[in-house]
């Protein structure tokens, strides 16, 4: 599946033919022979559609993919920004008209639950020529920036919330970069989320491509969950963890998951709609060299999963040898321990059809056959027995399986298998149903049914620059550090600076011996008596009730911590397992704590980060805490280091009694009822010496700006200056600025 474009992306006829004629097709050829006689209804082949909608099936394959969203976060969450979006953009967005025709507003994907995912139907010409959609194209940019709204196709929504989630789940899944629907998964874990509770569930949200990996965790950056560990497998090889989860003393099972989502690499007939170059790169060749890869994922994603999971398959292919020949393969070595779920009854408004129980398979060069008996031996290399239908298809209930098509409700294509594991298929099952094991398979580490790999694709869509800025954003040091840079009138003597990335820029850590297997260096755990984490714990005040002991650092010498991470008990027990270095594990935490170098002694040195403070919150005492005014949140979002004797009174004298340092700022919307915000801001902020700075980077500062109605361009015009102006001192080190990736 290929990266989809941004919001900001231009797609102008320009644009799109220069980048056709550079990737050598024309734009307009949306035809394929072999395609179409592949997949026709012409009784030759598959007959994926009835004959009488193969053309408006064509016709949708070939039309402008429309824009979806959904609008992300805790229930609570999502649903104060929904109800903004209904209330302040859907009457403005209603009525319009151009060149005499009327536009259609945004609306509700008809299937997605609460109303929550969004359709735009009138295409990109809206944005460019109504004031009305330009405005919504820019609220919509600031949200998804900071992470409140992602952009996804449909049809990508749906294998998330057909695997069910619930905040005690322990999740897999297998292939996960770049992240959209990761991100509906720890969402699913967080959706009842009440203030100062943590999940008992994880997601391991893994990788075989080391860059998507890293671009997967920029985009969960923005969702701030402490139970989210990301690793880097192949898939068909993620190992078996001994995990306690201290349910029972010596209890050290394997960790198995109660879910788990493997959303494969396939060929991506389906999304032809967005990616045009389908239509000429298509060939049968894709699938077939995949078929094995998705067997073998899923087999072990099966293999992972608790006795009474749930494992959803998915693909963006219309192929059978991708889809069904898959299931049914696993299906047959499974023999009945594995079975496809009816999922008729879920999303009941999404249009589907059935899988299909019978298929051909084509060779490379456009022969297609009906059984494997009839494959001569010279393509016996290329085709598999695997590939065709079995003999007992019929009882295998295939047609539980979704096939998605454009032209049933103008999305991509895309194919989704839910199935259930109903008995042990593993040692490690029958061990946990209490069955005595032979020494052979008591022996058995591993428990994986080795299947020949014949590809893999990784479908890297990063350039190296671009991995090095996702990267080095992602450095502990650095994640887009806010701009604690310029403090107008005191920045000589007071230290809210942040240090210079000492790291960006280095060429990539070989794994450490010792700590987990990560190219990033180890993940350190501290203890709860930590002379910092205690610092920290009295300077704000934070209760008892905060789980001390579940911070980290990056480092194995600096016990100190320079960032520190905050995560959840259970990715602690993980953490804690004593086989844990089998994990390439490429990131965990949210960052809390980061401590300023500075030299000023007055100023507490660690600050907490914006990323981690809606965890944090609920523990943090009065201490540091200032309850604000929205005349304050403006004059800070507005200016560059405002001077605290400009703040309102309360403020002002809240400031003026706390030593320098990292404060809270908390804003009540209630008496603001036209700004449709129902929750809390809380907002970390540097008080200086004389003045205040607002610890968010751009993207942050824009998106709260749009909230209560403030322009941050002049701010923003500042920064950059003062920047400039100071490009050699250690104060002055830009924030780094990411891009972030498009999601999918
Ligand atoms: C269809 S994309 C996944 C999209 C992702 N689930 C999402 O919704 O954003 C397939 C992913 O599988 C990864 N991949 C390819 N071969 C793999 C393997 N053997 N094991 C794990 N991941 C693999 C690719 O790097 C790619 O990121």
């Amino acid at each position: 599946m290929r990266s989809k474009p941004g919001w900001r992306k231009k797609s102008t006829k320009k644009n799109r033919d220069a980048e056709a004629e550079k990737k050598g097709y024309k734009e307009l050829e949306k035809t394929n022979a072999a395609f179409e006689a592949y997949y026709k209804t012409n009784g030759q082949a598959q007959s994926i559609v009835p004959e009488e909608e193969w053309n408006t099936f064509l016709e949708f394959l070939r039309a402008e993919l429309p824009t979806t969203f959904r609008v992300t976060g805790t229930r609570r969450t999502a649903n104060e920004l929904n109800q903004a979006i209904r209330s302040r953009y859907i009457p403005l967005l209603t009525n319009i008209v151009i060149d005499d025709k009327p536009v259609e507003a945004p609306t509700n994907i008809p299937w997605y639950p609460e109303g929550l995912g969004w359709q735009l139907l009138s295409g990109k010409m809206a944005i460019k020529r109504s004031k009305e959609f330009k405005g919504f194209h820019r609220f919509l940019v600031a949200e998804t920036e900071v992470g409140n709204i992602s952009r996804q196709e449909a049809v990508s929504m749906i294998p998330p919330l057909l695997l069910g989630v619930e905040p005690h789940h322990l999740v897999l899944d297998m292939c996960a970069a770049p992240g959209s629907k990761t991100a509906q998964l720890v969402e699913a874990l967080h959706a009842n989320d009440e203030p100062g509770q943590i999940p008992s569930g994880l997601v391991i949200a893994n990788d075989a491509d080391s860059r998507r990996s890293y671009m997967l965790v920029h985009q969960m950056r923005r969702l701030q969950s402490p139970c989210l560990v990301v690793t880097n497998h192949e898939a068909q090889h993620f190992p078996n963890i001994q995990f306690d989860l201290g349910l029972a003393p010596g209890d050290r099972s394997k960790l198995q998951f109660d879910r788990v989502l493997c959303d494969v690499p396939c060929s991506g007939d389906g999304t032809m709609r967005k990616n045009a170059p389908i239509w000429t790169s298509w060939h049968m060749g894709n699938a077939l060299g995949l078929h094995t890869t998705q067997v073998s994922i899923l087999m072990r994603g099966c293999q992972l999963l608790q006795v009474g999971g749930r494992i959803v398959y998915s693909t963006c292919s219309m192929n059978p040898i991708e889809n069904e020949a898959v299931i049914a393969e696993v299906l047959r070595r499974y023999k009945g321990a594995v079975e496809l779920v009816d999922a008729s009854a879920m999303l009941p408004e999404l249009k589907r059809r059935p899988g299909l129980h019978s298929w051909k398979v084509g060779s490379k060069d456009g022969r297609l056959f009906e059984s494997y008996d009839d494959v001569p031996e010279a393509d016996r290399k290329f085709i598999r027995k695997s590939n065709f239908a079995p003999e007992n298809v019929a009882e295998m209930h295939l047609e539980h399986c979704l096939r998605i098509y454009p032209h049933l409700q103008n999305t991509g294509a895309f194919f989704v298998a839910v199935l259930e594991k109903k008995a042990a298929i593993t040692a490690v099952d029958r061990a946990k149903a209490g069955v005595e094991l032979d020494d052979e398979e008591a022996a058995s580490e591993t428990d994986q049914q080795q299947l020949e790999v014949t590809a893999t694709t990784s479908d890297s869509s990063m350039t190296d620059a671009q991995m090095e800025t996702v990267k080095r954003a992602l450095s502990p040091a650095t994640v887009e550090e806010p701009d604690t840079k310029r403090l107008r009138g005191d920045a000589a003597s007071d230290d809210a600076t942040t240090p210079a990335d000492s790291d960006a820029g280095k060429p990539e850590k070989k794994a450490k011996t010792g700590g987990y297997n990560n190219p990033d260096g180890p993940f350190t755990l501290l203890p709860g008596d930590n002379a910092s984490v205690q610092e920290i714990c009295d300077f704000y005040g934070f209760s008892e009730a905060f789980p001390r002991d579940q911070l980290l650092v990056r480092s194995e010498s600096d016990q100190n911590g320079k960032t520190m991470y905050f995560i959840s008990s259970t990715v602690k027990k993980l953490l804690q397992a004593d086989d844990i270095s089998r994990f390439k594990l490429v990131h965990t935490g949210v960052r809390a704590f980061v401590r300023n170098e500075g030299s000023n002694e007055k100023a507490f040195r660690y600050r907490i980060q914006a990323d981690g403070l809606s965890v944090l919150a609920p523990f943090l005492s009065a201490a540091r805490k200032v309850n604000a005014q929205l005349e304050d949140l403006r004059i800070i979002v507005q200016k560059q280091n405002p001077m605290i004797e400009d703040l309102t009174t309360h403020t002002k004298e809240r400031l003026d009694s706390m030593q320098p340092g990292c404060s809270i700022l908390e804003f009540d919307p209630a008496p603001y009822p036209d700004l449709d915000m129902f929750e809390t801001i809380r907002v970390p902020v540097w008080r200086a010496r004389v003045s205040v700075n607002l610890l968010l980077n751009k993207q942050e500062k824009r998106s709260l700006g749009f909230r209560i109605g403030v322009d941050t361009t002049a701010a923003e015009t500042a920064a950059a200056a003062a920047v400039s102006s100071n490009d050699n001192s250690e104060a002055a080190t830009p924030a780094p600025e990411t891009q972030a990736p498009s999601a999918q």
